[in-house]
């Protein structure tokens, strides 16, 4: 039996190892990690993240071939394969501070492979790295191996969360890198194995380790690319009367760009995007090419761009002040579908207004209180791009209440800001909302996921991201 060790139980090793065992029944899983109350989560009802569809992957394979500990020492040992799910934030200090990628907890999770392994082994990278971190880590296992044999392979992952176990079964592709040497091949196609038992042959790449590194970081500076695009276009279609919507689809037509990834937003939001975006840019100043980094280094500035025009459009068309006055945030996670609040767009638009002395009521079903707060009182790391904000005092932590369902949420608002898609926003009773606010009553969508039309006619005012003004927002153009 092949046995599998993943270290790292977090968004990725969690989901992809369990479906690794639902789908290979001969392979024995074991996922480990550090954190007790991750791996207390993940062996009890309540698993650490929400993702559709993963409680019923769980529980088919739990206590089969898929295990969850806190011993990673000795499963580590055990293992034929090593997949290696860390995580690997930016840099907040020191060299490439606010840049670069942090590879601290990488490498401490290397230098335990080598120390307890007795057997050969195929060590995978499965978190987003640097291109060439397979280098480093292939010079700290053979310095202290004893003698042990590794292969390091590169198997990025691509799920995105809230689709990941759809993601997973049915993957656009499967990227394995590895060494252009025997020993490197035999590695890669023991991994090509196990994601054959799945994924059709035709999906799963091979490449040398440096493409199958960089393929990761190309992939997510172009998805988060396609979004700054459109949303740049969004705040030309405000200027001039364009829909963005009636754009992009026709833009999506040809079928030479393609109709995903391509809704206009607040902001992209996400622990991946503007990561690896910076990682990429730290990556191309070091290899001496100024020019290629600041040309990614644009797709986050247009990010940031749109977070602050939207805190602006909502301060300028409520008299130029919110001070003092209720807004309600509909959503918090950085997507719909998921708990997860890294890097979400509505930290930025929440210290904005707070900035301005407003009081926010937020509700999301799937983010906690606990949570919330401690976003909002988190300090930013330094980087130099604008929406540094600082982090918040006490007293502006009291400004800030998080409601449990969307009419408390709403009730004596002055305004609406709706900063994820989630489904039932699109169906609330709005009609009751509006009964229930301040007037006039503002409805700032980030998501273009109401109906404008239909809001208007109860009475709100509506700013939908890059649609055509209302004469009162036009009346109320929004300060740069
Ligand atoms: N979140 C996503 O959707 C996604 C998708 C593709 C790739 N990635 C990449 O995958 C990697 C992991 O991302 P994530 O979102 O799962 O991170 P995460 O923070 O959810 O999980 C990482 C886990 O690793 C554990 N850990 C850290 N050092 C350890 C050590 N030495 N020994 C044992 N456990 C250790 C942490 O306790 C944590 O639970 C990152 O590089 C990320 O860029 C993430
Ligand atoms: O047309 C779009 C599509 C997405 N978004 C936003 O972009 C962010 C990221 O969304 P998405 O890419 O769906 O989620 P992630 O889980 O961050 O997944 C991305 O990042 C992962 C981590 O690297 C990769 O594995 C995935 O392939 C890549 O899609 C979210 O805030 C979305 O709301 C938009 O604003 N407009």
């Amino acid at each position: 039996m092949v046995k599998i060790c993943c270290i790292g139980a977090g968004y990725v090793g969690g989901p992809t190892m369990a479906v690794i065992a639902l789908k290979c029944p001969s392979v024995e899983v074991a996922v480990v990690d550090i954190s007790v109350p991750r791996i207390t989560a993940w062996n009890s009802d309540q698993l650490p993240i929400y993702e559709p569809g993963l409680d019923d992957v769980v529980k088919q394979c739990r206590g089969k071939n898929l295990f969850f500990s806190t011993d990673v020492e000795k499963h580590v040992r055990e293992a034929d394969i090593v997949f290696v799910s860390v995580n690997t934030p930016t840099k907040t200090r020191g060299l490439g501070a606010g840049k670069a990628a942090d590879l601290t907890y990488w490498e401490s999770a290397a230098r335990m492979i080598a120390d307890v392994s007795v057997s050969d082994k195929i060590v995978v990278e499965k978190s987003t790295v640097p291109v060439k971190t397979a280098e480093a880590i292939e010079k700290i296992l053979m310095h202290n191996s004893k003698g042990i044999k590794f292969q390091i392979l590169s198997n990025p992952e691509f799920l995105a969360e809230g689709t990941a176990i759809e993601d997973l079964f049915y993957p656009d592709r499967v990227l394995i890198g590895g060494r252009e040497t025997p020993e490197g091949f035999k590695a890669v196609k023991a991994l090509k194995d196990v994601y054959a038992q799945w994924v059709p042959e035709d999906r799963i790449l091979t490449t040398n380790l440096w493409s199958a590194e960089l393929t990761k970081l190309a992939a997510n500076a172009f998805l988060a690319q396609r979004i700054s695009s459109v949303n740049a276009m969004s705040a030309l279609c405000e200027a001039t009367g364009a829909n963005v919507s009636e754009v992009s689809y026709a833009v999506g037509k040809d079928s030479r760009i393609g109709p995903k990834f391509l809704n206009s937003s607040v902001g992209f939001g996400g622990s991946c995007f503007q990561k690896d975006i910076l990682n990429l840019v730290y990556i191309c100043e070091c290899n001496g090419l100024p020019e290629v980094a600041e040309y990614w280094k644009q797709v986050i500035k247009i990010n940031d761009y749109q977070k602050t025009r939207f805190v602006n459009r909502i301060v300028s068309s409520m008299f130029n002040t919110v001070s003092n006055k209720k807004i309600a945030v509909l959503g918090f996670a950085f997507k719909k579908d998921t708990g997860d609040t890294r890097e979400t767009p509505a930290i930025d638009v929440c210290k904005g207004l707070l900035g301005d002395k407003a009081r926010i009521s937020i509700y999301d079903p799937q983010v906690t209180e606990e949570q919330i707060q401690r976003d909002l009182t988190m300090n930013k790391f330094d980087w130099d791009h604008p929406i540094h904000l600082q982090p918040m005092s006490p007293t502006t932590v009291k400004q800030v209440s998080v409601a449990w369902d969307a009419y408390a949420a709403t009730k004596d608002a002055h305004g609406i800001c709706l900063l994820t898609e989630w489904d039932e926003f699109k169906t609330l009773d709005y009609e009751r909302i509006f009964e229930n606010m301040q007037k006039p009553a503002f409805v700032f969508d980030g998501r273009n996921v109401v109906d404008a039309e239909k809001l208007r006619k109860i009475g709100f005012i509506v700013y939908s991201i890059g649609k055509p003004l209302d004469q009162w927002l036009k009346d109320m153009p929004a300060l740069a």
